[in-house]
C-alpha cells in the first residue's frame, strides 16, 4: 500500500480528500472511482512547488490545480523505482498518454519512451526581425507574410510523407507560425512544429500504464540512438523551416533576422545531464526526461508560447535544481477539443482573435485562446525557475492545418450533424 501524503499542513481540505481517494484508488483499483475527475486543489496562497511524499520519490508540483488522472501518473512514475530524488511537475501540466505532459524526471538507469512521448522532438524556435518594429510594419504586409507562408511552409495534412515528415514542413494541430512583437515594439517571427517521427498509436499504452527501457539493454540502446536521430531531424526541421520565414519576412518587408538571437530547443526530449543532488551533496550525470517542459538552466533562454489569441513569452532559466532546471512548455490545455468544440462558441472564438491576421475556420475552433490555461497564472506559478525576458504578442498566426484538413473536419461534422437529426 503506498503512502502517498502532502507535506504542507496548509494545504486545503480538497487536496486530503483527494489523498484518501488515492489511497482508495491504490488499494481496491476501482475503475469506477478512478474515472471520476477530481482535482488537485490548493490554496492559490501556497507557495510552490506543492511536495507531494508518495511511496516512491516526491512529487514537486508548481501548479495549485492539477487533474486527478494527472497525479495519478506522476504518482504511478514516482513509485516506478527509476526516478531519482524526486519527480517535477511543471505549471502548465495536464493528463497525457502514459505519463504527464509537463513531467521531468532523472534516472541513472532507465529511459521510457512514453515519458519522451510520441512527439519526440517537438518544440519551438524563435528570432527577432532587426529593424522591423510595429511602427514600420505596413498592415498589407500582415496578409502577404500569411499567404507567403502559407504557400511556402506545408502545414496539416500536406506535412506527411512518408515515412517520415517531410522536412520544412509544420506538422497539424496545435503547431503554428506567428508573428509578434514584443514590449519595445520590435517584430520577431516563431515557430511550433511536428516531431522528428510520431510513435505509431498502436504502440502507446493505455493513460497510467508507464513501461520502460534499462538503459543498458539492447532496446535500451536502440531507443536511445532512434530518438537522437529524431531529435536531430527535429531540429534541422525547425531551422529549415525559420530560414524560409525569414526570407518571407526579407521579400515582404525588406528586413532581415538577427541570426545571432535566434533560439531552437526541443520540449518532448531525454538527455544526459549534471544534476546537484541534495541528499547527498554532490553533482551527477543521470538521464533527464523533459515531456512537455522547457530546459531552464541559468541563464539559458527558452520559449513559452499560451495559444493563438495570447502569444508568448521568451525567458531566461534561473537554474532551479528542485524543478531539474526546467520550465512549462507552453500555457497547456484547459479544455479537451471536444469540450472546446462544444462549449466555445464561434462568436467568441472570432472576439477572442480580433486584430490578428489568422484563420478562425470553424474546423480550428479547438485551438480557441479559450481552450488553453491563463498564461498569466502558468508564469507566476515558475517565478522561482524562469525570467521573463520578453513578452511577445501576436499579429499574424498560421496553424497547422491544410484546406484538405478543413474539408475533411467539415465533411465529419456534417454526417455528425445528420447523424443526430435522424435519431
Ligand atoms: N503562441 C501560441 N501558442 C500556442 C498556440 N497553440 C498552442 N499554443 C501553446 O503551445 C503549447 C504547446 O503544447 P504541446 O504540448 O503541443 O507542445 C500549448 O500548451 C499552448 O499553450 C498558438 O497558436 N500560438
Ligand atoms: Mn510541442
Amino acid at each position: 500500500m503506498t503512502n502517498t501524503s502532502f507535506s504542507d499542513a496548509s494545504l486545503s481540505l480538497e487536496i486530503r480528500a483527494l489523498h484518501t481517494r488515492r489511497k482508495k484508488l491504490s488499494v481496491t483499483q476501482d475503475s469506477e472511482i478512478y474515472s471520476k475527475k477530481q482535482p488537485l486543489l490548493a490554496n492559490a496562497s501556497v507557495s510552490l512547488p506543492l511536495i507531494i511524499q508518495t511511496a516512491g520519490v516526491p512529487i514537486h508540483v508548481y501548479t495549485h490545480s492539477l487533474e486527478s488522472e494527472a497525479l495519478q501518473q506522476l504518482i504511478t512514475l514516482a513509485e516506478s523505482g527509476i526516478a531519482e530524488e524526486f519527480v517535477a511537475c511543471m505549471p502548465d501540466a495536464h493528463v497525457g498518454v502514459g505519463a504527464t505532459i509537463g513531467t521531468v524526471f532523472a534516472s541513472r538507469s532507465h529511459i521510457s519512451p512514453y515519458a519522451v512521448g510520441s512527439d519526440i522532438g517537438c518544440g519551438m524556435c524563435a528570432v527577432p526581425i532587426q529593424g522591423l518594429t510595429i511602427s514600420n510594419l505596413k498592415k498589407k504586409w500582415k496578409t502577404e507574410i500569411q499567404q507567403s507562408i502559407k504557400q511556402r511552409i506545408p502545414t496539416g495534412h500536406d506535412s506527411r510523407s512518408k515515412p517520415y515528415p517531410k522536412l520544412g514542413t509544420l506538422g497539424s494541430g496545435n503547431h503554428f507560425i506567428e508573428v509578434l512583437y514584443d514590449e519595445t515594439e520590435q517584430i520577431w517571427v516563431m515557430l511550433h512544429s511536428l516531431a522528428g517521427k510520431q510513435m505509431k498509436k498502436k504502440c502507446l499504452p493505455i493513460k497510467n500504464e508507464l513501461k520502460y527501457l534499462s538503459i543498458e539493454s539492447q532496446e535500451g540502446q536502440d531507443y536511445l540512438l532512434d530518438m537522437n536521430w529524431c531529435l536531430n531531424y527535429a531540429k534541422q526541421n525547425r531551422s529549415i523551416m525559420m530560414t524560409i520565414l525569414c526570407d518571407i519576412m526579407k521579400q515582404v518587408t525588406g528586413y532581415s533576422a538577427d541570426k545571432s538571437r535566434i533560439v531552437n530547443i526541443h520540449h518532448n526530449y531525454c538527455q544526459t545531464e549534471d544534476v546537484y543532488i541534495e541528499s547527498k551533496n554532490t553533482t551527477e550525470t543521470l538521464y533527464i526526461t523533459r515531456k512537455g517542459a522547457t530546459s531552464a538552466r541559468k541563464g539559458q533562454l527558452g520559449i513559452i508560447p499560451g495559444s493563438m489569441g495570447e502569444g508568448s513569452f521568451i525567458v531566461e532559466g534561473l537554474g532551479d535544481p528542485k524543478s531539474f532546471y526546467s520550465c512549462s512548455h507552453g500555457a497547456g490545455r484547459l479544455l479537451s477539443r471536444t469540450e472546446a468544440m462544444k462549449n466555445i462558441s464561434q462568436e467568441d472564438f472570432e472576439n477572442a482573435m480580433s486584430g490578428i491576421t489568422c484563420d478562425v475556420n470553424a474546423a480550428l475552433r479547438d485551438e480557441c485562446p479559450q481552450a488553453y490555461k491563463d498564461l498569466t497564472i502558468v508564469m507566476a506559478n515558475q517565478s522561482s525557475l524562469t525570467r521573463v525576458v520578453h513578452r511577445l504578442k501576436p499579429l499574424v498566426n498560421v496553424k497547422g492545418i491544410s484546406a484538405r484538413n478543413i474539408r475533411t473536419r467539415e465533411k465529419k461534422s456534417k454526417k455528425h450533424r445528420e447523424f443526430f437529426m435522424t435519431m
